[in-house]
């Protein structure tokens, strides 16, 4: 189980060239190794801060990208809560993955039939046994704590029979939504959280400092588990950092 190294920067843009630093790396690697690069997304604040430097990296071969979502919310794909929406804006109109490498969420079904749909095109990828091993998955982090659709308190956060969970209480609007669950996300090679802003200063240094119980703070990853945060998300945070070295 890795323990997580903090990367703070001054802004989010440096944020995004750490990003796409990394994730040039990595992708080689599993590319080289697997002859693809598995990725699961989030919705959020991360699309954009993820493609604002990684759309014109002309290095990568996106060719070889099957790109999941960490969550999703039940609704149509082009609706603006839709999280493949938010991507699709930001990255996907911008380099090539082939559109049947992106595995977008049934909305005609309920939301748990979607999630059951959702898994059986996990096995398509990763196979039916064992659990799913991605390469990097991108998590963001609300300022309740909650991370993919894994809420404070809510009964998914013990899902250990599920590789996809869904809900229709979501706490935040939609509420219909699925979600991978921890046997997934804590068994990727690669986890990077990126948090921002102000708003997430108190849950970071709960989560860091006080070791309080919130739902990122249960995230583990087989390698590597990072977190890309800015300055003003740390204020008040004492939980040891470093700068990421591009
Ligand atoms: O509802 C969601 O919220 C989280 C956090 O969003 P942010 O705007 O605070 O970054 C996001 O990671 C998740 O994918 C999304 O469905």
């Amino acid at each position: 189980m890795a323990t997580p190294t903090i990367y703070v920067s001054p802004t989010s843009a440096h944020i995004s060239a750490s990003l796409n630093h990394l994730i040039t790396r990595l992708s080689a690697t599993s590319i080289s190794r697997s002859n693809k690069f598995t990725v699961a997304i989030s919705g959020g604040s991360l699309p954009k801060i993820l493609a604002a430097d990684l759309k014109s990296n002309t290095t990568i071969d996106f060719t070889k990208w099957h790109v999941f979502f960490a969550d999703e919310r039940v609704v149509p794909i082009d609706h603006d809560d839709s999280n493949f929406k938010a991507a699709k804006e930001t990255l996907f109109a911008h380099v090539p993955i082939p559109r049947e490498q992106i595995y977008t969420v049934e909305p005609s079904l309920s939301h748990d039939k979607a999630a059951e749909e959702y898994t059986q095109q996990l096995k398509k990828v990763f196979g039916a046994d064992g659990i799913p091993q991605f390469d990097l998955i991108l998590l963001g982090m609300g300022p309740d704590g909650h991370t993919c659709s894994l809420f404070p308190g809510h009964p998914l956060l013990e899902v250990e029979d599920r590789w996809v969970a869904s809900l229709d209480d979501s706490p935040k609007p939609p509420p219909q939504r699925i979600t991978l669950t921890y046997p997934v996300v804590n068994n990727a090679e690669t986890v990077a959280f990126v948090a921002t802003g102000e708003g997430k200063a108190e849950v970071l240094h709960k989560i860091f400092d006080l070791k309080e119980d919130f739902p990122s703070g249960r995230v583990t990853a087989k390698k590597n588990l990072l977190w890309f945060v800015d300055e003003p998300a740390m204020k008040g945070v004492q939980f040891q950092t470093k700068s990421y070295q591009l």
